[in-house]
Formats: C-alpha cells, structure tokens, sequence
C-alpha cells in the first residue's frame, strides 16, 4: 500500500544536497532538493557523537515530535527526519531570505511597520504554541528566519521548557531570560510574553534592553526590569508603551498576546497580511 508522506522512509540518496545556509552549534544546515518531487528543503544535519556528548538525544527526539506537528505559517516546517550511521538529518521547510539577524545586524535597527509587522506574526504564532500547551521559545533574532515573501519563520526547536536551547540559553545570551526563570523560581507560558517584549525592543533600537557587559550586571538589570528607552533612535510612545506592558516583573500582570494584538502600536503598523513588504 502507498504509505502517507509522514511514514516514508528517507534515506540521504533521497536527495540532491547542494549548499550550506550556516552551522549551528549542532551541525550544518544544507540546501537540498528532493529528487522525487523536486522539492527544496533546508536539511539539518547533526552528528550523534556531539549529541551523545551532550546528552541532548532524547530531548531532540521530543522536540523533533512536537515539531513535526506544527502547522502555522510563521513556524518553520519539519517534514520529516531520517539517520544514518553517524548522523542524524532533520527535513525542513527552506526559508529562502535567511536569518532575521543578519538583516537586523545590517539594518542597524527595524522600522516601526517591520517591527510591528514581526512582533504581531510572533504573537499569533505564539497564541498557536500555547494553544497546543508548548511554551518557552527560545524567540532571540538566532532563531528567526525570513521566508521568500519576507514572512517571519521561528526555526528553533526548544519548543519545551527542557529543551538544548536551555542549555544553549544558560552558556548562551542571558539576555531573553525573564526574571523568573533568572531566579530559577516556576516558570510558565508567560516567559514568551517577556522575550517577545525583549523582541520588540531589539527590532526598534537593534539591542536587548538590559544588555551589560557582566553577566552580573545583567542579571540585576533583569530582575529589577531596569527598563530605559534612549532618546535615538526615535520610537513612538505607542511602542514604548507597549513594551513596558510585556515587561513587567510579575508574569500575570504580563500583557496577554492577544492584547498584543489589539495594541494600538500594533494596530496602527502591522501590515494585515503579516508580511513586511519594505
Ligand atoms: C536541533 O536543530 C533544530 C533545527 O534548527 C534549525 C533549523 C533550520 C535552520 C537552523 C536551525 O538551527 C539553528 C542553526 O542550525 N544555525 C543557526 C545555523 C544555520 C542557520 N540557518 C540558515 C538558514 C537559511 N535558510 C534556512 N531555511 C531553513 N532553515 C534554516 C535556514 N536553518
């Protein structure tokens, strides 16, 4: 019988790998083209050995689960994943603009309508996750990517709470972590509402809020939502004010991602479709 799509049987001659869009910390991300259906996919490959080392196989395993049954336009695909002997090859939706923070980091900063448009595509894909009781996105510009018409794709995987990213999180930047989480006190779905606010800011002054050269120092930034908004570049009270709701100490007095939505800030500048047309 025709097996579906979902229980095929990949195999590496399945594919045509062309080449690489960038090395992660786990491995490479490849170009490739299905031979079958002539379908361009991203594919990641991740050696076992460096997983093994880093404990991070089962957790891999679960993310990949949890992922491979995502569907929102503003996450990116896993269609499917296959290993060898030494690897392990994740199949994944190719976002054809590349990394969101190279284009960040060449634009110095976003403008209003950009980042408005991103931050509303972020919070619906964000009110999908929770939906399906999956929280705590690693959501810092490392994870997004850009599709071909310019649409916002969450890449990363640490879709849970124990997910590498964590760990990633722990030797990475300090700066998405949300005070709870910085006191290691309980921590729930209302840590992506910080990081998107954490988001916002980056997008419009193009760096974190509590950005210190300490670790120390950041940390006592974070905890005290040591929130200053410089004079350049100028940025409307509207987004000023929408930030310092999604950045408060208290994670229920959070504002919720619908409200997001509703924000004059986001009202007045996101472009409907969610994709921003420059
Ligand atoms: C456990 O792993 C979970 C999957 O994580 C990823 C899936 C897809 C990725 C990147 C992923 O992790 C981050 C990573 O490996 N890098 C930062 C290096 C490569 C950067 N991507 C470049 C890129 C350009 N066009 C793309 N279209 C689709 N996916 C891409 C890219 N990258």
């Amino acid at each position: 019988t025709q097996h579906s799509q979902e229980e095929k049987r990949w195999v590496l001659s399945d594919f045509d790998v062309g080449k690489a869009l960038g090395r992660g910390k786990f491995g490479h991300v490849y170009l490739a083209r299905e031979k079958r259906s002539n379908q361009i996919v991203a594919l990641k490959v991740l050696f076992k050995n460096q997983l093994k080392q880093s404990q991070v196989e089962h957790q891999l395993r679960r993310e990949v689960e949890i992922q491979s049954h995502l569907r929102h336009p503003n996450i990116l695909r896993l269609y499917g994943y296959f290993y060898d002997q030494t690897r392990v090859y994740l199949i994944l939706e190719h976002a054809a603009k590349g990394e969101l923070y190279k284009e960040l980091q060449r634009c110095k900063h976003f403008s209003e309508r950009r980042s408005a448009t991103y931050i509303a595509s972020l919070a619906r894909a964000l009110i999908y996750l929770h939906g399906k009781h999956v929280i705590h996105r690693d959501i810092k510009p490392e994870n997004l990517l850009v599709g071909a018409q310019g649409e916002l794709k969450i890449a990363d995987f640490g879709w849970s709470v124990h997910t590498f990213n964590r760990r990633r999180t722990m030797c990475g930047t300090l700066d998405y972590l949300p005070p709870e989480m910085v006191e290691k006190t309980e921590h729930d779905y209302h840590v992506d509402i910080w990081s998107l606010g954490i988001l916002c800011y980056e997008f419009l002054y193009g760096l974190p809020p509590f950005e210190a050269k300490e670790h120390s120092e950041t940390y006592r930034r974070i905890v005290k939502v040591d929130l200053k908004f410089p004079s350049k570049p100028f940025v409307s009270p509207a987004a000023k004010d929408l930030i310092s709701q999604m950045l408060v100490k208290n994670s229920a007095h959070r504002l919720p991602l619908h409200k997001v939505l509703e924000h004059p800030w986001i009202v007045q500048n996101a472009d409907p479709s969610g994709v921003y047309r420059g």
